[in-house]
């Protein structure tokens, strides 16, 4: 029973799942094999359940544009977008809101230009497509003797924050990887009233295991929400080794689970009243200066959804 006067942000628990998915150069053997396992995630009881980034392609700046698929007109046709409909398919089949991870996405203009997207797109449990999200943070980075890595190469960035309605429990943010690293989005995600952030992802073997698991935590405990990433299998012989760890943080940063770094569903029920339990323990929201900072509030005011 929630004793303060603020409504639950999640309205009911629920188990969500993490698909740390083993994917390969196949596209149609990825879709087949994410399909199997949301099947298992949504009989194990998962309600929402999330794939990783890329989960339908090797991740790489080399196959973004032989990958890429057709999302507008939405919705497009199989041709333009076996993803979209085997995605769509995944979630009616197993009654499930379904964050598909992200895919290399193709805009073709009026002129015939070209733009590339990474992109991840939420279904809900009839199969109908909730929300796009286009990652925002390109994960351009270079540290000597680890990674160099430039998406911008290929991809273009999206330029929206996307907040989901789930309507039997409530609103969650959808970012991709490189974006957990960007604590404005959270925040602000977090106070349109979100009781989870959940980012598909896929980190590296150089800050992987330096930040993956402390951004997981750090988005949590900044807003008082649960956090979900979800990385695909590790696979040493493809040319970018994902970190995998797929985790659930709650929101007091505790992890709830984290996978190892094969092949595995980790899933975690989350529960409105420890969101309220957190925020009634640490009162952020009721303790915020924005009279000190009134640029990051303009706009943002705290709302229930
Ligand atoms: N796919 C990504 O955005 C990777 C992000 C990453 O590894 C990081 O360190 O940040």
């Amino acid at each position: 029973m929630a004793t303060s006067s603020y409504p639950l942000l999640l309205k009911q628990p629920v188990k969500l799942a993490c698909v740390q998915l083993a994917t390969g150069a196949d596209k149609t053997a990825n879709l087949a094999h994410a399909a199997e396992k949301v099947r298992e995630a949504a009989s194990a009881g998962a309600k929402i359940v999330v794939l990783p980034e890329c989960f339908n392609s090797p991740y790489g700046c080399d196959y973004f544009p032989s990958y890429a698929e057709q999302l507008l007109p939405s919705p497009p046709s199989p041709e333009q977008s076996p993803s979209f409909h085997a995605l769509s398919a995944m979630a009616r089949d197993n009654g499930v809101y379904l964050i598909g991870g992200s895919i290399p996405e193709i805009e073709v203009s009026a002129d015939n230009k070209k733009t590339y997207y990474n992109t991840s797109l939420t279904f809900s449990p009839a199969g109908e497509l909730l929300a796009t999200h286009r990652k925002v943070h390109l994960f351009d980075i270079s540290i000597p003797g680890g990674i160099t890595f430039r998406e911008s190469d290929v991809l273009s960035p999206g330029n929206k924050l996307t907040v989901v309605d789930l309507p039997e429990y409530g609103r969650v943010a959808i970012a991709i990887c490189y974006d957990v690293r960007f604590p404005e989005l959270a925040t602000i995600a977090a106070r349109k009233g979100c009781f989870a952030l959940i980012y598909p992802g896929a980190f590296n073997l150089t800050t992987g295991p330096l930040h993956w698991r402390l951004l997981g935590q750090a988005r949590a405990v900044d807003n008082q929400v649960y956090v979900a990433l979800c990385s695909p299998a590790r696979d040493m012989s493809a040319s970018y080794n994902a970190w995998g760890h797929s985790l659930v943080v709650d929101p007091m940063a505790k992890v709830l689970v984290e996978a190892g770094e094969g092949e595995e569903i980790v899933s975690a029920e989350l529960n409105g009243e420890e969101i309220e339990k957190a925020r009634r323990g640490i009162p952020l929201r009721e303790q915020r200066r924005f009279d000190v900072y009134p640029d990051i509030s303009q706009g943002y005011e705290l709302k229930s959804p």
